[in-house]
């Protein structure tokens, strides 16, 4: 046979850097987008001869040997509906959306009989260098031979192969990257309540903080729809936002109330449960405070400012985090992790953390809308209200937009330096 031509169905930043590399890599790559950006599309790769614009799915599905859908996780049911009737005979489809059961069930569904499914998922975004970063390969109906073309043609990568079944894909990234994200989220929705632009104050800058800031401003600076369909299309990742919603709320309520017992005991067991003792492991902590004042938007403060850390308090309650999960996991979420560990794992931080959670004001008011946020992210997606979801997230977008660009240079920065360490 001769090589396998492939197919890429939505042309936004994911199918455009998959349809870059993998051409650039020698492989026929036949794409489109919506019929009215066929004249874009060809002017803007009209100097590549190996990727053949389409005016639809339809075309490219005819054409394609191995077809990647590149399209909104909530309308992929739908643009499946429209093209996978038309897959060549024998081809191989597989989908880039973040929730996998929906994905292969569509695929299942809309695809004929004799075409092969294997899906895929970079964990990371279109901007990031994929060498090294995670790229789930999901078996669902295919031979070996049909799985080891797909594996060649996505080895143009240098991505690490993660092979999963779509459930598991879908468990690991609600406990993972679901949670995260609505961290991220509530504390973006908590400093545009206040007002806050978290950079210029004290209490916001260097060391952790710093983290905070810039993957706030980093997730943010996305598209919504990214986050969206990541979170509702995954039943378990409503589930652990809930969970995670809850935590916030119960822990909120025990630094309120000066339930200082109450609060260590909770801390201490649940950091324990997934942290081990101080001293108990081995492994090197992820982060170091002297590396992490280095990615400040801000100046950083001659003495650091306390934190109850109210919300990395709440990822770990109910057994969140998993350190297993970190050989398939999102940058963001590794950070996370990072900044969890460093905390729940040195007890002298941990003691100061519950002090300051009983005794010290300063942070009531932010983390009352932290709570508030942390709650309505949840129910936006437990009701599965893309709209509202949309509308919250680009009010924010827009408050924070003019420190993207600095945010995204300083971010990366500390993402390379932190995460070469581990
Ligand atoms: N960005 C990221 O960080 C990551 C994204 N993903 C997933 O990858 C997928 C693509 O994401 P991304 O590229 O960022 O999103 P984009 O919005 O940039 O791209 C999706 C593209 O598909 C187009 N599209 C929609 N319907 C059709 C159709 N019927 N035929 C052809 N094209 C269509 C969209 O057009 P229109 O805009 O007009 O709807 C848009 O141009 C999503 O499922 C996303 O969740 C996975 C990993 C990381
Ligand atoms: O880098 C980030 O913010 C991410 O978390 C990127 C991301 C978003 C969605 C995905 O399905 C995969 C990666």
């Amino acid at each position: 046979m001769s090589k396998a031509t492939v197919g890429i169905i939505g042309m936004g930043d994911m199918g455009k850097m998959y349809a870059r590399r993998i051409s650039a890599a020698g492989w026929r790559v036949n794409a489109c987008d919506k019929p009215n950006r066929f004249d874009a599309l060809k002017e803007e790769f009209g100097d590549d001869s190996n990727i053949q614009i389409y005016a639809d799915g339809r075309l490219v599905s005819r054409a394609s040997d191995v077809i990647f859908y590149s399209v909104e996780a909530e309308g992929l049911e739908h643009v499946v509906s429209l093209y996978g009737p038309s897959t060549k005979q024998g081809a191989i489809v597989g989908g880039q959306t973040s929730c996998k059961e929906i994905e292969v069930a569509a695929f299942r569904k809309h695809l004929p009989e004799d075409v092969e499914i294997v899906s895929c998922h970079s964990l990371h975004g279109p901007m990031i260098d994929p060498k090294g970063q995670p790229l789930v390969l999901i078996r669902e109906r295919a031979t070996d031979k049909s799985f080891a073309l797909v594996e060649e043609i996505l080895s143009c990568f240098g991505s690490k192969h993660v092979y999963l079944t779509a459930q598991e894909h879908d468990r690991i990234t609600a406990d993972t990257q679901a949670v995260t994200h609505a961290a991220f989220l509530s504390m973006g929705s908590a400093w545009h309540a206040n007002n806050q632009f978290p950079w210029e104050m004290n209490r916001y800058v260097g060391g952790i903080e710093n983290v905070k800031c810039n993957i706030m401003l980093r997730i943010y600076s996305n598209k919504w729809h990214v986050y969206a369909g990541l979170a509702i299309m995954n039943s378990w990742a409503k589930l652990q936002i809930r969970q995670y919603a809850e935590s916030v709320t119960e822990l909120y309520k025990l630094m309120l109330g000066g339930h200082r017992e109450e609060l260590e005991k909770r801390i201490k067991t649940a950091g324990e449960a997934v942290f081990g003792r101080e001293g108990d492991s081995h492994r090197e902590l992820l982060l170091r405070d002297d590396v992490l004042d280095r990615y400040s938007l801000g100046n950083v403060p001659k003495k650091r400012a306390r934190n109850n850390h109210l919300s990395l308090l709440a990822m770990s309650p109910h057994g969140i985090l998993g350190i297993s999960s970190l050989t398939f996991s999102s940058q963001p979420f590794r950070l996370w992790l990072g900044v969890t560990e460093y905390l729940f794992r040195n007890a002298s931080l941990l003691n100061e953390i519950i002090e300051t959670a009983i005794e010290d004001n300063t942070f009531r008011s932010d983390d009352l809308e932290f709570t508030f946020a942390a709650r309505a992210w949840s129910e936006c997606v437990s009701f599965g209200d893309f709209a509202s979801y949309r509308d919250r997230f680009e009010n924010i977008q827009k408050y924070f937009e003019p420190r993207f660009p600095e945010a995204t240079r300083l971010g990366n920065e500390m993402i390379r330096v932190i995460l070469a360490k581990t």
